[in-house]
């Protein structure tokens, strides 16, 4: 006997109902959607960092609370996956159609989300700070671009390659939630129109938004691997001076190519720069070109 592919439902993080794709086998239903080239799949660690086990249910209805987490993880890992495939023809992370694993409830009060070179975690947060990290699609989008990053430029994560890491990461998100805030919908519960970082406004929440403000930090995990997720707001910024003026459909165009045509791993700000420039020139000419040039010039990045 072998799971068969079928349809169901949940509520997500915020008892939203949302139509899933589900698998079924021996009168049990999980989190399997059998519907890509690679299964999409979403774990519960049950708040241990070791233990996973698929999510199931005996019936199509994944409504309880403690699902919520996994339906919001499956849901947006399955729009994300659409979103690479049928903006970017890329097929998943790897273009190949690797399966995709999402765990949630990863450890307990968490106020993180990674990807871990294998799968995407998601913790609960601690109800202040974040709600289910789950609950985001910029998240889940963040996440899974540190997954294609991995797999084509391979931005080493420290210093101004790994600044220029998380910022295709946000960009990305951007993309797939696009307004200019990153983790809104699951930061800090209790207090309505604030984010994680604003990629319009870095300042706001203290990250620099010109080069003249970089802040050199070790390498080290307490110096945020020279600060990467800080830095990024410059890069951040010449994103927002860019998608202002020539729209969405030509930057993912111009981004995408950058990523996964001409970056390489030890890139700098003015690597990014001038791949961005490329790409816009291949692809649009030079007026868009031009349009890169400025955004990063306006930040300081020659
Ligand atoms: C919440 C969080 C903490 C530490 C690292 C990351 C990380 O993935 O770099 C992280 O997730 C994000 O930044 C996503 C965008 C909200
Ligand atoms: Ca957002
Ligand atoms: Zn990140």
């Amino acid at each position: 006997i072998e799971k068969v592919a079928t349809t169901g439902y949940g509520y997500g993080n915020k008892g939203d109902y949302k139509s899933l794709n589900l698998s079924a086998e021996n009168g049990k239903y999980y989190l399997t959607d059998l519907t890509h080239t690679g299964d999409i799949e979403t774990y519960d660690a049950k708040n241990t960092e070791t233990n996973f086990t698929i999510m199931s249910d005996y019936d199509k209805a994944f409504t309880s609370t403690s699902q919520r987490a996994g339906v919001d993880a499956h849901y947006y890992a399955d729009q994300v996956y659409d979103y690479y495939k049928n903006t970017h023809n890329r097929d998943s992370y790897d273009g190949k159609g690797a399966p995709l694993y999402s765990v949630v409830h990863f450890g307990s009060n968490y106020n993180n989300a990674f990807w871990n070179g294998e799968a995407m975690f998601y913790g609960d947060g601690d109800g202040r700070t974040f709600s289910p990290l789950s609950g985001a699609n910029d998240v889940i989008a963040h996440e899974l671009t540190h997954a294609v990053t991995e797999h084509t430029a391979g931005l080493v994560y420290e210093n101004q390659p790994g600044a220029l890491n998380e910022s295709f990461s946000d960009v990305f998100g951007y993309f797939v939630d696009p307004d200019f805030l990153m983790g809104e919908d699951v930061y800090t519960p209790g207090v309505s129109g604030d984010a994680l970082r604003s990629m319009s406004n870095p300042e706001q929440y203290n990250q620099p938004a010109h080069m003249n403000q970089y802040r050199s930090l070790p390498n080290t995990n307490d110096g945020d691997h020279g600060g990467v997720h800080i830095n990024s707001g410059i890069p951040n910024k010449a994103f927002y001076n860019t998608v202002t003026v020539m729209g969405k459909q030509k930057a993912e165009k111009i981004y995408y190519r950058a990523l996964s045509y001409y970056l390489t791993p030890n890139a700098s700000f003015s690597d990014a720069r001038a791949a961005l420039i490329q790409s816009a020139q291949d692809l649009y000419g030079s007026t868009d070109a031009n349009t890169i040039a400025n955004a990063w010039s306006k930040v300081g990045v020659y």
